[in-house]
């Protein structure tokens, strides 16, 4: 199974549609369909229910860069047809941006302004940062990469943006009950997931693959959890990753970078194309 096309595309674009893949507790108010304008107003309530729930679980994109630091590459993921970026606030990363800096600012309104969805990428950070760079409007989701507890995501409630959490797992050959235990306390309490490769204190972005076979079979017996597939892709391996595990949304930091922590355009482009039919 690859990514539909139709759907990726339905993600971009200031006024675009993106579609909600994520599973979500029947309690927490789930449209199906998201556009931009939402995800703007994801401080508002809707009538009385919140837009986002307690937290917010929604997965609002198909294709996502992770590590962006150049306004040329939010151009080289717009034209390729990616529909998210990941801004990376982990000092230790070699792909990390200064909150402090003006040009990360920069960065992430020309990320909004061409229609990309704009993840937050945190490790063990304090709710106060994440919260001070969510009042700048500078993120629209945030991920948490670190050893964050169910308790520190639910107490990040009060940010009122949807929360990706990172799940690290191991690179070898893994059990269907092993990799749902891990997941289901986060999605059963509205959080959206991200599989990754547990890549020790770097915590992410080590270019290594899960043992796809393994979360193929997890993904077959539970087809109505939505998640996104991160660890070691690559344009020649992500149609066969998508293939394998089923996955509906991937994720991509070193695979398409030349060299380490510069993103390529031309693999940027083929990515896009192989995680499309
Ligand atoms: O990319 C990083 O440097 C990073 C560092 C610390 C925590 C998370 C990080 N990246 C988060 C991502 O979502 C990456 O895309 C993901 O880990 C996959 O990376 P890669 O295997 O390099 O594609």
């Amino acid at each position: 199974m690859q990514i539909r096309s139709d759907k990726r595309r339905a993600g971009r674009g200031p006024n675009s549609v993106a579609v909600d893949f994520f599973a979500t507790p029947s309690s927490v108010y789930q449209p199906s369909v998201y556009r931009q304008s939402d995800l703007d107003r994801s401080n508002e309530t809707v009538g009385s229910i919140e837009l986002f729930g307690l937290c917010g679980a929604r997965n609002v994109f198909h294709i996502k860069i992770c590590g962006i630091r150049l306004k040329s590459d939010i151009d080289a993921i717009e034209a390729a047809g990616g529909d998210a970026v990941g801004l990376n606030f982990f000092p230790k990363s070699i792909r990390y941006l200064d909150p402090q800096s003006a040009s990360t600012g920069e960065l992430a309104i020309y990320a909004q302004k061409r229609g990309l969805t704009r993840v937050g990428v945190f490790v063990n950070e304090s709710a106060e940062r994440i919260g001070s760079i969510s009042e700048k409007k500078w993120i629209d989701v945030i991920q948490l990469h670190g050893d964050e507890t169910l308790g520190d995501a639910k107490a990040l409630a009060a940010i009122r943006l949807p929360i990706l959490r990172a799940i690290k797992l191991p690179a070898g050959p893994i059990g269907v009950n092993q990799i749902d235990s891990r997941i289901r306390p986060w999605t059963e309490a509205g959080f959206g997931v991200l599989l990754d490769v547990d890549a020790g204190p770097a915590h992410g972005g080590s270019g290594t693959a899960l043992d796809w076979d393994s979360l193929g079979r997890w993904s077959k017996a539970n087809e109505d959890t939505s998640w996104t597939l991160a660890g070691g892709l690559r344009p020649d391996n992500v149609a066969e990753a998508i293939n394998v595990t089923g996955a509906k949304s991937v994720d991509v930091a070193s695979g398409v970078e030349s060299p380490r922590g510069k993103k390529s355009a031309t693999l940027i482009s083929e990515f896009c194309r192989n995680a499309n039919p």
